[in-house]
């Protein structure tokens, strides 16, 4: 059942190579056909020999047909060869593919939540290691497995009884064999999740070796490092250590056919009942057998690599997918509400039975059109998971979000896309040049919107001191760019963009001071009439909101301006005095503050 799975799994991404597959089987038996001539001349040449009538012409034509043979086989084999890799290309491709349109379609929390190392991991490593077993399988799977039982065939044609004596190492081997099998599962499992961890542990390592030295944590690092590549040593050994014995066995009996022709053969000739020329086309034969039969195991160990590298596949392949529409919806303005909204991780999509898994509670929210509303509270207390839940990263457990009074579920998710620009601290450049980078907000923009998007979010001072400027390639510009001004890009490609509703989730929190008045012109000018939401831990950065919702725990705590929660909620007044303390200290320890957040947003 389980082998039946995941071969149906691969084959379901081989619709359009098909044919290709096809052809390939049938060069192989093609191939296996041509294989056996030679035995055929061979026989035929030994008894022109044993019966005394061997001519030049006969023999010479016997040898074209050896030849022959050979020739088609390999010729087939080569062509099933080349055949299968095109096949197994083309389903590592949609396999890719696929992968890659689920992560769309599943929702982006859920594909954000998973560490960057293992997805790379399976859509490089694990699918390519797929493809050299499975371009294999075919010809040499076919002919390893065609080859002895035509010659087996053969052999029964020939001599029925030297074709079982043939067969004599079979049964012991295949006993030896199945335990090896057995073995071989039982650890292969350990041996994937072994290799898995090294993976993951090396991927974290090179990912995490700025903060490894700056912590000074090589030690301690480098332990755990060397922990995960001993244990996967240790596991691998076992593995060999379990099957070793079992598969050398089965591996030095089987190919010893002599043990059971020779004797029987010897037999058979004394007693008068084989010719010479069978004898020896028989010994000949059973040697024939063993190479094949022998590279068939070894496919075995391939097919296991395949199964586990498609079950890795497989999680990815079954996310689950956001329920999409698929029509656009007329929306008349971009109000936004909350009503009644819960929300938790460990269940996405459904309403906990237990709400204490919630991480938001009945939290119902007004955002008008072109209003200003900031979200702010204590760490933890959920206001990044409105936010997110705005864009659709999940929907919510329970309650609806609506844009002007439409649930957003019945945006299609490019209206939704379209309608929210959502600018984090996290601002991915991609592997472009700048001004493609800034062009991303909208595709359809020349040079010149992107020059004035890039001049609005204060971008081109920085940009234009670049050697190349706005061709600057991203990753060669990445390491020059300090924080707030690849902020400043992101911020210029949501302005290109020009959604109706912005969300700022703590878009300003990694930025100095000095570069801070920057960035609240380059927001200033992102949000101008625009339905704005900020998640913000610098107060005085939303002071002149709209409204501010305090947020704690999961729940709404207090809505007000900032002079109304200043003397009605505690939590409020208790933060903004530590915020005024940090900063009157972030103002002691360095020159005074250029620009004071005048206006902000
Ligand atoms: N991707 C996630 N998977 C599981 N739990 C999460 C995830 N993101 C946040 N949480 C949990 O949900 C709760 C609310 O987190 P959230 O990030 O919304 O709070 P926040 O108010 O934005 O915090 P901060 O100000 O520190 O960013 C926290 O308990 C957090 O641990």
């Amino acid at each position: 059942m389980q082998t039946k799975h995941w071969l149906r799994t691969v084959f379901s991404f081989a619709a359009e190579c098909r044919w290709k597959m096809t052809t390939a089987v049938l060069c192989a038996i093609f191939s296996v056909a041509g294989g056996l001539l030679p035995y055929i001349g061979v026989y035929q040449i030994i008894l022109l020999f044993l019966d005394g009538r061997p001519t030049v012409a006969a023999i010479w034509l016997w040898v074209a047909v050896c030849l022959a043979g050979h020739v088609i086989k390999l010729l087939f084999y080569a062509l099933s060869t080349l055949l299968a890799h095109y096949s197994a290309y083309s389903i590592l491709e949609n396999m890719r593919l696929r992968i890659a349109d689920k992560l769309l379609k599943a929702p982006l929390g859920t594909v954000l939540n998973q560490p960057a190392g293992k997805l790379k991991n399976i859509i490089i490593d694990r699918v390519e290691s797929i493809e050299v077993p499975l371009a294999h399988m075919i010809p040499e799977g076919i002919s390893n497995l065609l080859l002895p039982l035509a010659v087996f065939a053969y052999l029964m044609m020939i001599d029925w009884r030297m074709a079982l004596a043939a067969m004599l190492t079979v049964p012991i081997a295949a006993a030896a064999y199945a335990v090896m099998l057995r073995r071989f599962n039982r650890r292969y499992a350990d041996y994937m999740a072994a290799s898995n961890q090294v993976n993951s542990v090396i991927v974290e390592y090179i990912e995490g070796i700025e903060v490894i030295k700056a912590f000074n944590q090589s030690a301690a690092s480098y332990e755990k490092f060397e922990q995960a590549v001993e244990s996967f040593k240790k596991y691998t050994l076992n593995w060999f250590r379990s099957t070793w014995k079992p598969m050398n066995f089965g591996g030095s009996v089987l190919p010893s056919t002599l043990l059971g022709t020779l004797p029987a053969g010897m037999i058979l000739y004394l007693n008068g009942s084989l010719s010479p020329g069978d004898l020896t086309m028989c010994l000949i034969l059973s040697l024939g057998i063993v190479g094949p039969l022998t590279s068939f195991t070894v496919l075995v160990n391939d097919a296991k690599a395949i199964e586990h590298a498609v079950k890795d596949a497989d999680v990815l392949l079954k996310l689950a997918e956001l329920p999409e529409a698929d029509k656009p919806v007329q929306l008349n303005g971009f109000d936004i509400e909350l009503a009644h909204v819960n929300f938790s991780y460990n269940r996405v999509g459904s309403s906990p039975a237990d709400t204490t898994e919630n991480v938001l509670h009945n939290i119902n929210v007004k955002l008008p059109q072109g209003s200003f509303t900031a979200l702010v509270g204590p760490s933890g207390g959920g206001k990044s998971t409105v936010a997110r839940l705005i864009a659709r990263f999940w929907d919510a457990g329970g309650g609806q979000i609506t844009i002007d009074g439409m649930p957003i579920q019945q945006l299609p998710p490019t209206q939704l896309a379209n309608t929210i620009s959502f600018v984090t601290q996290d601002n991915f450049l991609f592997n472009c040049s700048l001004r493609d980078n800034i062009r991303m907000g909208n595709p359809r923009a020349s040079d010149e919107d992107v020059l004035a998007a890039a001049r609005a979010a204060c971008c081109d001072e920085f940009i234009s001191r670049l050697e190349k400027g706005y061709d600057t390639a991203a990753g060669e510009a990445g390491k020059k760019l300090s924080g707030g001004e690849k902020q400043r890009i992101a911020i210029a490609r949501a302005m290109l963009k020009n959604a109706p509703v912005v969300i700022l989730d703590e878009a300003t929190a990694f930025t100095d001071p000095e570069s801070e008045a920057k960035l609240q012109t380059a927001i200033a000018a992102l949000t101008k009439g625009k339905t704005l939401l900020v998640i913000a831990h610098r107060l005085s950065t939303i002071k002149h909101a709209d409204q501010i919702i305090v947020m704690e725990k999961g729940r709404i705590a207090a809505t007000g301006k900032h002079a109304e929660l200043l003397a009605s909620c505690k939590l409020y007044q208790a933060m903004w005095t530590a915020h005024i303390g940090a900063k009157r200290w972030a103002a002691n320890q360095t020159e005074p503050v250029t620009s004071e957040v005048k206006h902000c947003v």
